[in-house]
């Protein structure tokens, strides 16, 4: 399997007033496309700073040091047009809560053809064409409609579909989803899991999955890298590493969360489902 993303020894400074801060540290793995790769870990290992340094979206105060290619592409290295094109176009970006996202004042359909005017140079209609058929790829009945709509006429579960078919309408060879579940109810969560391991297997995409909850990394992932103070501390097949994990700080995660009921009997393809310990909150 040849690597989408690659990322090697990756790290992140803060200059703080009490002197440097390692949010990330030395942080290396890889993510090949038609795999799901979790980073998991508790709020503030460095999730989220080591998806933001491999966009070059990190905050001003912050220095990515180390080596990160995109389909082959330097990025730390690329202009800033280059980088441009790399964000949406050959990797897609799903947020977890897609109001920071969608423009509340645009409709659906002109936001879901913006970029692919932008970066794939087509027409309006070719681009209206291709934003439908994505909205009945992430499973949306009426996508004639919903281009109709602005953001806030849809529910929750709704624009985070709209959110990941905006990001499948330029192709990308991977999409980065930072905690696209969490703000939805269980429900919802569950459909959208579905969905994004329904785009891995249908289309091929890779997905770095970023995510505080062990649960979620059971039902979605093939592999797992697991993150503590910004180090990655485990990282395996999600059935290997939950069904014997062993840094102490993977065994804590799960134990504080869940039980496992299926990791060690056979299982198909799925990964592991967990269920929740009665009286877990
Ligand atoms: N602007 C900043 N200045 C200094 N430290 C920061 C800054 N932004 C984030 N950090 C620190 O960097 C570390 C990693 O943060 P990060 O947001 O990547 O964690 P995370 O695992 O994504 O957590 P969460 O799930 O809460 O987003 C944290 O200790 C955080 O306090």
């Amino acid at each position: 399997m040849t690597a989408f993303l690659e990322v090697k020894n990756l790290s992140v400074r803060f200059e703080t007033k009490d002197g440097p801060f390692l949010a990330v540290d030395d942080v290396s793995f890889e993510l090949a496309r038609g795999e799901i790769l979790a980073l998991v870990g508790e709020s503030g290992s460095g999730k989220s700073m080591t998806s933001l340094a491999m966009m070059r979206l990190l905050p001003e105060t912050a220095t990515a040091s180390g080596d990160i290619r995109i389909d082959g592409a330097d990025v730390l290295a690329l202009g800033r047009r280059a980088m441009e094109d790399v964000r949406g176009a050959r990797v897609g970006m799903i947020f977890q809560e897609p109001m920071t996202s969608l423009n509340p004042v645009l409709t659906i359909a002109r936001q879901m053809t913006e970029g692919l005017v932008r970066h794939r140079r087509i027409s309006q209609s070719e681009a209206t064409i291709r934003a439908l058929a994505a909205l009945a790829d992430v499973g949306i009945a009426e996508p004639d409609r919903v281009m109709r709509q602005y953001p806030h006429q849809l529910s929750g579960g709704m624009r985070q579909r709209v959110m990941i078919a905006a990001a499948l309408t330029l192709d990308p060879g991977a999409l980065i989803a930072d905690e696209p579940t969490t703000a939805l109810d269980v429900t919802v969560q569950a459909q959208v899991l579905d969905l994004l391991v329904d785009l891995k297997n249908r289309l091929g995409s890779g997905i770095l999955l970023i995510t505080h909850d062990i649960g979620v990394v059971a039902e979605t992932a093939d592999r797992v890298a697991v993150m503590r103070a910004g180090r990655i501390v485990e990282m395996g097949n999600v059935e290997a590493v939950l069904s014997a994990p062993r840094h102490s700080y993977t065994k804590g995660l799960l134990a504080s969360h869940l039980t496992l009921d299926r990791v060690m009997t056979k299982r198909g393809s799925r990964p592991p489902r967990l269920t929740e310990k009665a009286g877990a909150v």
